[in-house]
C-alpha cells in the first residue's frame, strides 16, 4: 500500500516517520508524496585525475571527488551531460515497516533534470539525508538553487516490518549520512570489505 497525504501526516505525527525540517507541510506534502528540497553541497568527479574507478581498489571513490558548497542565494549550474552528487536539505528516518522511493519532480523532468541514476530506494530503517544522483539529460544548462524542491519521496508499507532493517547493526554504509556521500562500494564483501 502506498501512503496518501493523510497516512503520511499520521505517520509523521506518530513520530516513527521523520522528514525534517518540514518547514512548509502545506506545500511539501503532496497527495501521496513529500517534496524534498535541494541542499547546498555538491560532489563532482575530478575527471582529469581519474584513470579508472576500480571498485576493488584501495583508492576510495571519495578521493576522486571535490565538494562545492554554494551560498543560499547562489546557484549550481548543471550542464548537459553532467553527473554530480547533491543532497536533500531534509534528513529522513524511515521506519522498519516502510520503504521510501526517491523520485524526481515532473517540472524538473521537463527540464531534463533527473535525481537518480538508479537505486532510488531508501530502506526500512534508513536514517540520514538523501544523496541525489543529479544529471542533466537535456541540451541546455539548468540552474539549480539551494532550497528549491528537487525531489519527492513516496512511501510503501511493507506486509511485515523488516527483520534486519538498514542500520548500524548490519553495518550499513550510508546510515546517518550527512550531505552528498560518494560511493563506498569498496566496503562490499566481494571487494574485500565487510558489508
Ligand atoms: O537515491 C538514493 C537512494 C538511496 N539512498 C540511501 C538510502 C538507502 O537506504 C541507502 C542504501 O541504498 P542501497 O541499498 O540501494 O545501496 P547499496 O549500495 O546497496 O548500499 P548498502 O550496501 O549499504 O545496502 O542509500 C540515497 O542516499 N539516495
Amino acid at each position: 500500500m502506498i501512503l496518501s497525504d493523510a497516512d503520511i501526516l499520521r505517520r509523521l505525527e506518530d513520530g516513527d516517520l521523520v522528514v525534517e525540517p518540514l518547514d512548509d507541510p502545506d506545500i511539501q506534502i503532496q497527495p501521496a508524496s513529500v517534496d524534498l528540497r535541494l541542499g547546498r553541497e555538491f560532489l563532482e568527479f575530478q575527471h582529469a585525475n581519474i584513470p579508472c574507478i576500480h571498485p576493488n581498489s584501495e583508492q576510495e571513490v571519495a578521493d576522486y571527488v571535490e565538494e562545492t558548497v554554494v551560498d543560499d542565494d547562489d546557484e549550481f549550474i548543471l550542464h548537459p551531460g553532467d553527473f554530480v552528487l547533491g543532497t536533500t536539505y531534509e534528513r529522513v528516518e524511515i521506519p522498519d515497516d516502510l520503504i521510501a522511493h526517491v523520485e524526481g519532480r515532473s517540472s524538473l523532468g521537463r527540464l531534463a533534470i533527473v535525481v537518480h541514476a538508479t537505486a532510488g530506494l531508501a530502506d526500512p530503517g534508513y536514517q540520514g539525508q538523501i544523496t541525489l544522483e543529479l544529471s542533466n539529460l537535456g541540451t541546455a544548462p539548468v540552474a539549480l538553487s539551494p532550497g528549491m524542491r528537487i525531489s519527492q519521496l513516496t512511501f510503501t508499507e511493507l506486509k511485515t516490518p523488516a527483520d534486519r532493517p538498514y542500520g548500524e547493526e548490519r553495518g550499513s554504509k550510508y546510515q546517518g549520512q550527512k550531505g552528498p556521500q560518494a560511493s563506498k562500494i569498496q566496503g562490499d564483501r566481494e571487494f574485500g570489505g565487510d558489508q
